[in-house]
């Protein structure tokens, strides 16, 4: 595409140059600029990418685009005040509006988006539907997967993946929506179909400041959800009925609204739930009809999730049948409420609970089947909101019998600093601290007895530890099976 013709999209900007070379990719990062690239600029909160537009010109760059005007370039300049609208509008162009040729199905929440996500991929695909999965754990194409720094990739990366989705004959994507995204407009020129809320409860407040903010932040999902009514291309806002912050969506949606719940009425409902340690039986009531299901996932939180996806899947076209034979089947995510099995007689759950509200669910699940004792193996991030750490410490305390204090990706924050703020929440209260994760984990297991549980809770999936600048091999599942099998021997 000529550099000319892709301007033509954009409202307001400066060109310095009457040249007009092929742009032949976009990219935002120089260490990617291949001859025909063009270069945006971005002002980062680690580096400035106007520093960078000259090395982009090294490497084969035709042409820039930046906020502020270069010197020594000999290539043309083209001058936009916000880089980065500018390349949610370039990229959508770009790569042929692949969104308006899906079914794109956002989720936004605190919780349950990874979860949601995937239990809707398993039912669009019990529907013979190709899809595509972008999210925190991976980006999956049909069947091939992608490693991602970002839960929701910036516009660049995200218009890419869905042109290729869109290449591979892929008709449904499905997309966990951060508020980090929201707010930052990774997600501008995305055409969403449906979009799904799970919950709104306290997280990276670090970033949002206040609740009030972050709230905001996910709101914008649903009022980028269309404004118009077509009726060969109804928008759907999925969203949960026992949640406060529903009501507000709802005014700042012209979407049609589609809702799910347990307690409070709605559209989709729960009734009649027992749980096991194993499951969940409960009765599923949506407008097309009402079936009797048990799922393999326990916890109250794990019936929101299917809920959500359950109403997303409604708001797809996708019968009930199928969507019951879908869920029914679901073994759960990796590293959500996963169990590990040495062969031991208590209980190991690794579980990816990094938020106050996750890990009292979690907890609160274990206390309904627990015989023995809980161990709480638990850490805070660093980096990250430093406010949630006392109150996930008053957590652990509370529902469990041995809480035992961790690391979790201290990045550059001195571990026993980020202790510290967790054990501000729990004077006087009996709790274990071991910074060394892997011996935290070995603490639990050699001190667990038939009948406990141990919940090793915030990483998941997760296969590094990050501290200071450096990247480690750990996974919380192995360590435990090393542990277990030490005490077999
Ligand atoms: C705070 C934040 O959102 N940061 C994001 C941001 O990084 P940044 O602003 O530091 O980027 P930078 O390093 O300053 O670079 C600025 C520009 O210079 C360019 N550059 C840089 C170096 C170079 O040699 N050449 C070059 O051209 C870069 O490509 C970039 O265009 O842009 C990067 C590229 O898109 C993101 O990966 C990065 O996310 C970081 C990793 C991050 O941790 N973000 C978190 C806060 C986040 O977004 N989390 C949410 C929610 C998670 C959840 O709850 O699930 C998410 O969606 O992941
Ligand atoms: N609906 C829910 N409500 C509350 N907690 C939940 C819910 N679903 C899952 N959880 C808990 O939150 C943890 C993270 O779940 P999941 O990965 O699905 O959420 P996420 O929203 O994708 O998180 P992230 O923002 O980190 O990507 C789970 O391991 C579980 O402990
Ligand atoms: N998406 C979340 C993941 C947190 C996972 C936890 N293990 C941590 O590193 O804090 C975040 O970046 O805040
Ligand atoms: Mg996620």
């Amino acid at each position: 595409m000529k550099l000319n013709e892709l301007l033509t999209y954009l409202h307001e900007h400066e060109i310095v140059t009457k040249e007009n070379p092929m742009i032949t990719s976009i990219e935002m990062d120089s260490r990617e600029i291949k001859k025909g690239s063009l270069f945006i600029c971005i002002n980062g909160y680690t580096v400035d990418g106007h520093d960078y537009a000259r090395k982009a010109q090294e490497s084969g760059a035709v042409a820039i685009l930046a906020e502020r005007p270069l010197d020594d370039l000999q290539i043309p300049v083209v001058l936009v005040k916000d880089s980065k609208r500018a390349m949610a509008v370039l990229a959508d162009i770009y790569y042929g509006q692949p969104t308006h040729n899906m079914h794109l199905i956002g989720v936004t929440g605190t919780n349950g988006k990874t979860t949601t996500t995937h239990i809707i991929e398993k039912i669009l695909n019990e529907a013979t539907k190709k899809t595509g999965l972008i999210g925190t754990m991976y980006i999956k194409i049909a069947d091939e997967l992608k490693n991602v720094k970002n839960t929701t990739p910036e516009s660049l990366t995200l218009q890419k993946t869905f042109h290729e989705m869109r290449e591979k004959e892929v008709t449904h994507a499905i997309m966990e929506v951060s508020s980090h995204a929201l707010h930052l407009g990774r997600i501008h020129g995305c055409d969403f179909n449906v979009a799904v809320f799970t919950n709104l409860t306290q997280d990276h407040l670090d970033y949002h400041k206040t609740m009030e903010s972050y709230k905001y932040a996910k709101g914008l999902l649903f009022a980028q959800l269309g404004n118009r009514f077509d009726h060969e291309d109804v928008k759907i806002a999925v969203l949960n009925a026992d949640e406060e912050a529903s009501e507000e969506f709802i005014k700042m949606t012209a979407a049609k609204i589609l809702t799910y719940g347990i307690e409070t009425s709605a559209d989709v409902m729960a009734k009649e739930i027992k749980m096991t340690s194993k499951g969940t039986e409960f009765d599923l009531f949506t407008p097309v009809g009402t079936k009797k299901v048990t799922i393999n996932m326990v916890g109250k939180f794990s019936i929101y999730n299917v809920l959500a996806a359950v109403s997303a899947c409604l708001a797809s076209s996708i019968d009930l049948d199928t969507i019951i034979q879908a869920i029914e089947v679901m073994e759960g995510v990796r590293g959500r409420f996963e169990l590990v099995d040495g062969g031991q007689d208590f209980t190991v759950i690794v579980d990816y609970a990094h938020t106050p509200d996750s890990l009292e669910n979690v907890l609160q699940t274990i206390k309904q089947f627990v015989e023995g004792k809980i161990f709480c193996v638990v850490g805070c991030g660093g980096d990250r909101d430093r406010t949630k750490r006392p109150l996930m410490a008053r957590i652990a305390t509370e529902y469990s019998d041995e809480p035992i204090f961790t690391s979790d990706n201290p990045r550059s924050e001195d571990p026993s600093m980020i202790l510290k703020d967790m054990e501000a929440g729990v004077s006087g209260e009996h709790y274990h601290l071991i910074s060394n994760r892997e011996k935290a984990i070995h603490f639990a297991v050699e001190h667990a007895k038939k009948g406990d549980v141990i919940l090793i809770a915030g990483k998941g999936h997760e296969t590094y530890q990050i501290i200071g600048n450096e990247t480690f091999d750990f996974d919380d599942k192995e360590i435990a099976l090393k542990a277990i099998n030490n005490q077999n021997k």
